[in-house]
């Protein structure tokens, strides 16, 4: 069994997001994870679990204008200083259909704040005629540029655990 992490950051918080999904996903699959600008445009047929996730920027997923916003408000370089995960979906999405997917993403926990990239995505694979295993996840940063909420890289491992009960075994013929 193999899966596919893909994510956007700017400031890093859900790479680590990201990379502790993974550690939990490695239990039972081989893994690959890749920060969206390296991601492949075409996933291949051995993948049997795709698990996308960025930040949410303005109630969704990134787009240039936001991703522009986080730059100027950045100390450092960004992490994922091209394209955002809503270019990846667009680009991949034709080789995603039937795969089953999960959706995460990072967010301020805020009542004025309600929208989820995670949601977002999740909607778009559906779309795209994907089979989403879990609902959208959210994990919570403190501030735009983090940190992450405590405790929640170790829930990061465990949710990429429980993904793997969630993923079928390919049927044999
Ligand atoms: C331009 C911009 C817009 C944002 N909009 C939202 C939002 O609508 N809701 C929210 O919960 N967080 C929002 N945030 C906070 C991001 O979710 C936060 O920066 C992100 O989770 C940090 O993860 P990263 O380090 O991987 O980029 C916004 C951040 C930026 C830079």
């Amino acid at each position: 069994m193999r899966a596919l992490v893909v994510y956007e950051s700017m400031f890093g918080n859900t790479r680590a997001v990201a990379t502790a999904i993974a550690r939990g996903l490695a239990t039972r699959m081989a893994v690959d994870v890749f920060e969206v600008g390296a991601a492949p445009d075409r996933v291949d047929d051995g993948v049997d679990l795709v698990v996308a996730g960025g930040p949410t920027h303005a109630f969704s997923m990134s787009r240039p204008n936001t991703r522009k916003s986080a730059a100027d408000q950045a100390d450092e370089p960004l992490v994922s200083a091209g394209r955002g995960l809503r270019d990846w979906l667009d680009a991949a999405g034709p080789t995603l259909r039937g795969r089953a997917v999960a959706t995460f993403d990072t967010k301020i926990e805020k009542a004025y704040l309600p929208g989820s990239a995670a949601r977002s995505a999740h909607k778009r694979l559906r779309r795209l005629g994907c089979r989403p295993v879990a609902p959208a996840e959210n994990f919570v940063v403190l501030g735009t540029a983090g940190p992450l909420a405590d405790g929640e890289l170790d829930r990061a491992t465990r949710w990429g655990e429980h993904l793997t009960t969630l993923t079928d075994e390919p049927a044999t013929v």
